[in-house]
């Protein structure tokens, strides 16, 4: 049963308790859709927040409840860097979470950062396509994080990605960063059954304020674009980044 996108916090004490409260969600909506459809479709978010919970997806406790040989992976945002670039997202994924469970490479799709950015998006929209074929794309999870300013994905303040209405993936030259990235668009993202947020620690709980708690302003705050159409929003904090969320 899909809930609206209102969305639900789940705050704990320590970042333990919230990975193993994410994992747990994982593994929930990844039997759900196994057992609906025999197949279970997650974008990974990058970054460093979720390496932890990539590892305790792939540790002994977790491995063996889900059928990670029906699970298809995808990336939200990657950087514009080659794949063994300490930066990348799919390198990071791979040490952390598909590597470990021996995922087939036929269940990874990863943004190809061999081509100029804007080929790679475009490419990786037509990936995403073939992917879901005549249905609409919808991801039965997303999984992002959120920056100390407000981004999440690569959708980052004052850029002309946030306004795209395109179901895709699209280029963005990232001006604070110097450097292009490529993400999927926030229309695309809202189509998931199910979006989770990873968010922990003390620096990100201005930015949890602003997305959660301030009018909204998505050229300053872009992860206030973020609003499952028909699915679950979860957001999963520690205390120190919700601390200020209840104000
Ligand atoms: O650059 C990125 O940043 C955000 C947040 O990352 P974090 O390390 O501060 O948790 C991430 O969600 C995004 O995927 C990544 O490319």
């Amino acid at each position: 049963m899909e809930r609206n996108s209102q969305p639900e916090l789940h705050v704990f004490a320590t970042v333990e308790e919230v990975l193993h409260g994410l994992a747990d969600l994982f593994v929930e909506l990844a039997a759900r859709a196994t057992a609906a459809q025999g197949r279970f479709s997650v974008a990974l978010s990058g970054g460093g927040s979720p390496k932890k919970l990539y590892e305790l997806l792939a540790s002994p406790a977790y491995r063996a409840r889900v059928r990670w040989e029906q699970v298809y992976f995808f990336f939200g945002d990657e950087r514009n860097v080659p794949a063994t670039d300490s930066q990348s997202n799919f390198r990071m994924a791979t040490e952390a979470l598909l590597a470990p469970l021996h995922i087939a490479p036929a269940q990874v799709f990863a943004v190809n950062t061999a081509l100029p950015p804007d080929e790679a998006a475009a490419e990786y929209t037509q990936t995403i396509q073939d992917f879901f074929g005549e249905a609409e794309p919808r991801f039965d999870l997303v999984l992002l994080g959120l920056g100390d300013n407000s981004h999440t994905a690569s959708l980052f303040p004052h850029t002309a990605v946030l306004h795209d209405a395109t179901v895709g993936a699209r280029a963005v030259f990232v001006p604070e960063l110097d450097a292009h990235r490529i993400t999927l668009t926030a229309p695309l993202l809202n189509l998931a059954h199910a979006v989770a947020f990873l968010v922990y620690g003390a620096d990100k709980a201005a930015a949890v304020h602003h997305v959660l708690r301030d009018a909204r302003n998505v050229e300053q705050f872009p992860a206030q674009l973020i609003a499952p159409r028909n699915g679950e929003l979860h957001w999963f904090l520690d205390e120190a980044a919700a601390e200020l969320a209840s104000n």
